[in-house]
């Protein structure tokens, strides 16, 4: 899937132009799970509405599994599921039969108790939806989107309000789905998450790509973490440190030292200084490093907050 030079601009209600997404390339590889990142506004739910067909660009080409939107739509939209608002179920209908309500509609009753199984619903799939917690109800809401067997399954926010338990069961179903040779696009804030589960990532700020590739590329090449040093003597070795250039902050009687190459470095500096080092960590920088790096002030102010 890739997005070429893609725009859409909105009016706001006093006509001023509101521009949501602005040439962006986007390019999403076939199988694995692609992280979709940015805050707020930035034009992720804009560009996945016009993925589907549900908004129309400006300007600009999308290509979803080999098909040319607007007119290869109906072929391409086949073949996508999408969670991208919550699904309307019934409530006093039990999980199962609410699959299976939509399963007849497009000949996937064979498949009801196998999907439930798949998402782990099976042993609450008799009761009623209304009874569901949140994540039940997204399990629910993944099921039904794979009643037509996608190739490609995208997620727009699916974490949101969801506990810690729920998180980790999307984050179960969207690895099983990328292992299983499917294609995961999936929009979120929580970079937590999505960096356990993410193997690519495009990152956008203000409609705009800021930065794309394999999480692991990304995290390796923008951030460069800090080194935690548990020494003898916090004040001369703080001292020395900040004397070879270094940033160095104080956590307790632990020196904590930012922009370090090599690690090694410090065991020197410190000897010379006539400290040493009890303990010295390296701490691995992280995607929300990287984010906070890219997206600035926006991002650290986005109000859920990384990891929420
Ligand atoms: N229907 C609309 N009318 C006017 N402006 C809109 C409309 N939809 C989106 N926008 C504006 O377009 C920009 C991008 O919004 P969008 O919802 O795509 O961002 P997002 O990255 O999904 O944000 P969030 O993480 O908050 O959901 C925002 O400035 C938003 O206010």
């Amino acid at each position: 899937m890739r997005t070429r030079g893609l725009r859409k601009t909105y009016r706001s209600f006093t006509l001023r132009e509101v521009v949501a997404v602005e040439g962006l390339d986007l390019e999403v590889p076939v199988g694995g799970v692609h992280a979709f990142l940015g805050p707020n506004g930035a034009g992720k739910t804009t560009t996945i509405r016009m993925l589907l067909g549900l908004e129309r660009p400006d300007s600009g080409s999308i290509r979803v599994l080999g098909h040319d939107l607007p007119g290869g739509l109906g072929a391409a939209v086949a073949k996508v599921g999408a969670i991208v608002e919550q699904p309307r179920f019934y409530p006093a209908f039990s999980g199962r039969r609410n699959l299976s309500l939509l399963a007849q509609s497009v000949g996937a009753g064979a498949k009801v108790d196998g999907l439930l199984a798949q998402v782990g619903l099976a042993d609450r799939a008799g009761d009623r939806y209304r009874s569901y917690s949140l994540g039940m109800k997204q399990r629910l809401a993944v099921a039904s989107t794979l009643l037509k067997d996608p190739e490609l399954v995208i997620f727009d926010e699916p974490t949101n309000g969801l506990d810690p338990a729920g998180v980790h069961d999307v984050r179960t179903i969207m690895r099983a789905l990328a292992d299983a040779g499917r294609t995961v696009l999936v929009s979120s804030h929580m970079l937590a998450e999505v960096e356990q589960v993410a193997d690519t990532v495009s990152i956008v700020v203000g409609g705009r790509l800021v930065a794309d590739g394999r999480v692991a590329d990304l995290i390796g090449s923008r951030a460069r973490g800090a080194v935690r040093v548990d020494v003898t003597d916090p004040v001369r070795g703080g001292e020395a440190l900040e004397r070879r250039g270094w940033i160095v902050r104080r956590d307790g009687e632990v020196l904590v030292v930012e922009g370090v190459d090599d690690p090694v470095e410090i065991s020197r500096v410190l000897a010379d200084a006539g400290v040493y080092a009890r303990e010295l960590v390296a701490e691995r920088p992280d995607l929300e490093q990287v984010f906070l790096e890219l997206t600035g002030a926006q991002g650290a102010a986005r109000p859920q907050g990384v990891g929420a």
